[in-house]
């Protein structure tokens, strides 16, 4: 699945002044997607499930991962989300992990600075390319390293940053922070072990107030502090957490994609969140599941009607 910068452009083109680019939360209806095509991804022993798997004889099977992409990205057009495709880059193995070298504000998309000396590259690829589909892209972070896996934009006013000291650093961590600040939010930074690798690992909005957690990881004093801002936490146990079971995308109203296998539809239906499974081990082997393979760009409180009524329009001008 090629896609080339003149189709970003019509994309961008296409897609009009309609698009109100940027993102308040985890878990508003879910209107523009982007994601990076698969075409250059391999297994870089550069997390601790992806040493594992590799360490088991895996290795990627490349039509077999571009299967699995073009799944996710029909399930997120049904969703009534608009997903946009940017090629990755032939230096760049991770770089379909869309999420983690831009983090999408409320303010336009901020280039991080991935920690991982591989993935550097990723930031200025990243906002040269979302930057061609009309999107507002702010000064990069200035100081220290960040990925977006570690940060959660949960609910207006209140964003939750991870820091390993590896992916995500003090100073990169302190920087993001000041950023939502300046705007009144409030900025939680939660320190844990790199072994762990993101924050989207082992936490996840589900909605507002709620999230998949993997308590038996995450550290009592964090876990406190999230029920002191009223959130309610579904546990997700540690082995399901490396099959990236908490690394779930909330669409908005109540509707969830996760990948196959983690057994989370049964378990959350009775809390009211449907739940689609898309197949995709090609990505969790290389240690990053749904909400790391997709980058958020527009979330619309209220939108699902929108997105509802326009889907063939928008699904037309997709891809
Ligand atoms: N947001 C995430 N959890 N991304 C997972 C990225 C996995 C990738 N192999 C890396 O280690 O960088």
């Amino acid at each position: 699945m090629k896609v080339d910068f003149a189709l970003a452009a019509a994309q961008a083109d296409r897609a009009g002044p309609a698009v109100r680019w940027g993102v308040r939360s985890e878990s508003d209806p879910l209107t523009d997607v982007l994601l990076v095509a698969p075409d250059h991804l391999a297994p870089v022993p550069c997390c601790s499930v992806t040493r594992e798997k590799l360490r088991d004889g895996h290795r990627t099977d490349g039509d077999r991962a571009r299967a699995q992409h073009r799944a996710l990205v029909e399930a997120l057009r049904r969703a009534g989300a608009m997903p946009r495709l940017i090629p990755g880059d032939p230096d760049c193995p991770d770089m379909a992990y869309a999420r983690d070298a831009g983090l999408m504000t409320p303010w336009g998309l901020l280039p991080l600075a991935p920690g991982a000396p591989h993935r550097r590259r990723e930031a200025a690829l990243l906002a040269d390319r979302v930057r061609a589909l009309g999107v507002p892209v702010l000064p990069a972070i200035g100081e220290g390293r960040v990925e977006g896996g570690d940060i959660s934009v949960f609910r207006d006013g209140l964003v939750l940053i991870g820091c390993s000291g590896e992916r995500t650093d003090a100073a990169g961590a302190a920087a993001v922070a000041r950023l939502f600040e300046r705007h009144g939010w409030e900025a939680l930074i939660y320190a844990f072990d790199p072994h762990f690798l993101h924050l989207d690992t082992q936490f996840a909005a589900l909605s507002a107030n709620r999230a998949l957690a993997c308590v038996d990881v995450l550290e009592d004093r964090f876990l406190a502090t999230l029920a002191q801002r009223g959130i309610d936490l579904v546990p997700v146990s540690y082995k399901a957490a490396r099959q990236l079971g908490c690394n779930i995308l909330a669409l908005g109203g109540g509707r969830v994609l996760a990948t196959s296998g983690t057994g989370l539809a049964a378990r959350l239906a009775p809390l009211g969140f449907a739940v689609e499974e898309v197949a995709l081990d090609e990505f969790t082997s290389c240690g990053g599941g749904v909400h790391c393979l997709t980058l958020p760009l527009a979330r619309v409180p209220g939108a699902a009607l929108r997105a509802a009524t326009v889907s063939g329009v928008r699904a037309g001008a997709a891809l």
